[in-house]
């Protein structure tokens, strides 16, 4: 007969195991009976009988793989225990009930848990990925809502219906910009499970070879295209579509090996789609610079239509929510808590090989209760560009004078924390549609948006069942630029940023400049603070915008928090145009877009040709572009790069494998590692850096054991 067990954990993991256990055990009677601080603990029911016993030692496993079991008085006592275990941190791994190993065999079973913070594109995907493995147990944390059935999230058309609703979206603004007219610059951010994934375009387009290759250039080993490539394949569900719509939408350019044909995010074209859709290539093939393969590969560059992130059967968003978390939502190790507002991790400072720091858990409030979650193997930090350098910040990772200055003890001192902002920015160009085109603006029309809307809702079909797809990926040359000289001098330039310019100059008249895309409907660019306005417009008429976006920016801001009171919103400062050359490209790639859109068939659909602009917007030339674009410059609402993976001494917040320097068991896996920007919108690499991340993660735990 057994007098007692023990369980040894590095000391790293003592103090958090034993609060486990003593939240967990406390129903049935446990409590610490004898201690040697710091180093065991007995736990049990009377100082006469401490049947378990932890101990804190180094060199073991920090995930045993124990299989422990306690008696309990009653059903009763075994409902609580798997109550206050799950509430504590663990996650569900068998319900309280009856069992048939023995006859009255009555139990529940538990898993101690890996925290995710954010359940976002990046955390979805992490946690779905890792809970594959019925051993490993995630509990994630998300401060917004499950909207994985909520037709405004999963109506392709819909998305800018949540854009400033705090049920949706963040809501957040940059501070003044002061080299774009001093304006605020609005930025959505999902706010919900699933993430920015729930709520933006669904353009479903690609990085490029050397925006990847770039990456390890910068010092990141085992960063390339080749290597990352078939994470992207992993994501992806590609589904080809009808004859009809490969010929009027001109995907031929598709090479189907290069798609992944298995992965949860199910991509294809609009099956949806009106004239101006079908123009919009033809137009790029009479210019000569119609997509020239699939820009999959990484390396073609034209106009094209692209893939979007539906469910064709359905008509429906298909996203982190949908694709990652609903089919994994059963399983008993995956625990998602929706409404928890992390407010920071938690760390135990005196551990560790190379004294790295250790994330414990972290604390969170919801609907103003404050909780503790402990997480045992590691943490992951995937709340986004905005808040992961946010919640690092008010954990204490950071830079000290700021942290200092917050009254935050610091527990890293990393001054490349929030910084490195980078984001693509806009200028949007308005015309006058020919009458009988249809567009957005309809919507603007009660009974036409309510029919829309019934017609979705009943059958799934209709103008609410589709969206825009049109764009193109384009060099300096395509746009006429080709002249264009980029930065060469970087004397002055902190070797870090320098070896970013290094890069981008060099590769300047090769790779993208530019994605141009459209929005058709009217936009309303005096309001670059205001979302809700910025995508519609009070004038009455039907309009059609182009959009030209600037792709591998020069500028760089900061995020960093302003209070030490996790409510307050962090001050985002991508300074906008900080760097001219910025001005100067999107200056040619604005006067390309009135070239678009003068040329046919796309200007037999615009009136005069594509000369005659929405109230509001003017011919621009070459005198007044520069002045037009600080004050109408719009977000794409990518912001990356705030926790950057580099070398520590470059610049660098995480290493090559996502851990936060400093830390032994943290990791940040989000767009905000992105240490240069790619070209094209940013879904499919957060997704494939995620699937990445999850490999590693599973990798390094075997290899603990
Ligand atoms: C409006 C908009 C339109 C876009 N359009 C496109 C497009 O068409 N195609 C494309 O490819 N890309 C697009 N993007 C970009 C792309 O969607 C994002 O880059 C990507 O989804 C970011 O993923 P992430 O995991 O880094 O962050 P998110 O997906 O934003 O995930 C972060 C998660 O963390 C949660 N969180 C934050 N703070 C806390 C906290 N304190 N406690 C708990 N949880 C927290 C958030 O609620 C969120 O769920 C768009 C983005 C936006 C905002």
């Amino acid at each position: 007969m057994l007098d007692h067990v023990g369980l040894s954990v590095p000391p790293s993991k003592f103090d958090s195991t034993v609060n486990w256990y003593l939240a967990a055990l406390a129903p049935l009677g446990y409590d610490k009976q004898i201690e040697i601080p710091g180093k065991a603990v007995g736990l049990g029911p009377s100082k006469d009988s401490a049947p378990f016993w932890i101990a804190a030692k180094e060199n073991v496993s920090d995930s045993p793989n124990l299989h422990l079991a306690f008696n309990a008085k009653d059903h009763g006592v075994v409902q609580k225990f798997h109550g206050e275990a799950v509430k504590a941190g663990g996650t569900c791994n068998g319900k309280p009930g009856p069992r048939a190993y023995h006859p009255n065999y009555y139990a529940a079973f538990v898993l101690d848990p890996l925290g995710i913070i954010g359940g976002g594109t990046a955390g979805m995907t992490v946690a779905a990925r890792l809970t594959e493995d019925p051993n490993v147990s995630v509990v994630v944390l998300e401060a917004g809502n499950d909207h994985s059935n909520d037709t405004n999230v999963l109506s392709p058309g819909l998305y800018t219906i949540m854009y400033g609703d705090p049920e949706y979206d963040w809501i957040y603004k940059t501070v003044p910009q002061v080299y774009a007219n001093g304006q605020e610059v609005a930025h959505p951010r999902g706010k919900q499970l699933g993430g920015s994934s729930a709520i933006n375009f669904l353009f479903w387009t690609h990085a490029s070879q050397q925006d990847i290759n770039n990456w390890g250039e910068l010092g990141n080993s085992n960063w390339s295209w080749a290597e990352l490539d078939p994470y992207f394949k992993k994501s992806e569900s590609y589904i080809s579509p009808s004859v009809q719509v490969q010929s009027d939408l001109q995907t031929q350019y598709i090479e189907q090996d290069l798609h992944g044909l298995s992965g949860p995010i199910l991509n294809t074209f609009p099956d949806i789609y009106g004239p101006v859709d079908e123009a919009w290539p033809r137009t790029y093939q009479k210019l000569g610079i119609a997509v020239d393969g699939d820009p999959r590969d990484g390396l073609a560059l034209g106009g094209y239509t692209n893939t979007i992130n539906m469910d064709p059967k359905v008509h429906q968003r298909s996203y982190a929510a949908t694709a990652y978390y609903l089919p994994a939502s059963k399983r008993p190790n995956l625990r998602v808590i929706t409404g928890a507002f992390v407010e920071k991790i938690l760390f135990k400072h005196d551990y560790g090989k190379k004294g790295d720091v250790l994330a414990t858990g972290a604390s969170y409030s919801t609907n103003g209760t404050s909780f503790i979650i402990n997480a045992k193997r590691e943490v992951i930090l995937s709340a986004g560009s905005i808040s992961s350098p946010q919640i690092l910040e008010l954990s204490g990772v950071g830079s000290r004078k700021l942290l200092k200055q917050n009254g935050i003890d610091v527990v890293v001192e990393n001054e490349n924390v929030g910084e490195n902002l980078q984001d693509h920015i806009y200028v949007p160009i308005g015309y006058k549609v020919i009458p009988g085109i249809s567009t957005l603006d309809d919507f603007k029309n009660e009974t036409f948006f309510n029919e829309a809307y019934e017609e979705y809702i009943t059958n799934g079909t209709g103008p609410l069942a589709t969206t825009g797809a049109s764009s193109g990926l384009l060099s300096c040359r395509q746009i006429g630029c080709a002249d264009l000289k980029a930065p060469m001098d970087f004397a002055n330039i902190p070797a870090s940023l320098a070896a970013q310019y290094k890069l981008l100059s060099q590769n300047f008249h090769s790779e993208a400049v530019t994605q141009e895309l459209t929005v058709t409907g009217g936009m309303s660019p005096q309001y670059v603070n205001d979302t809700i306005k910025l995508f519609t417009t009070t004038l009455k008429g039907n309009f059609f915008t182009m959009l030209g976006v600037l792709e591998h920016p020069y500028s760089r801001g900061s995020v960093h928090i302003q209070s030490s009171v996790p409510a307050m919103y962090p001050a985002i400062d991508p300074r906008y145009l900080s760097h001219s050359f910025d001005l100067e490209v999107l200056s040619k790639i604005a006067l390309h877009l009135q070239e678009v859109a003068k040329s046919a068939p796309l200007s037999d659909y615009l009136q005069g040709n594509g000369t005659i602009y929405q109230e509001g917007y003017y011919e621009l030339n070459e005198g007044n572009v520069a002045e037009w674009i600080r004050k109408y410059l719009q977000s794409e609402y990518h912001p990356a790069g705030t926790c950057a993976m580099l070398p520590l001494e470059k610049g660098g917040v995480v290493d090559d494998r996502f851990k936060l320097y400093g830390t032994a068991n943290l990791r940040v896996v989000d767009a905000s590692i992105f240490p240069l920007m790619p070209r094209a919108n940013l879904q499919s690499l957060v997704y494939a850096i995620a699937e990445r991340a999850a490999d590693w993660i599973m990798e390094d735990g075997r290899s603990r054991k």
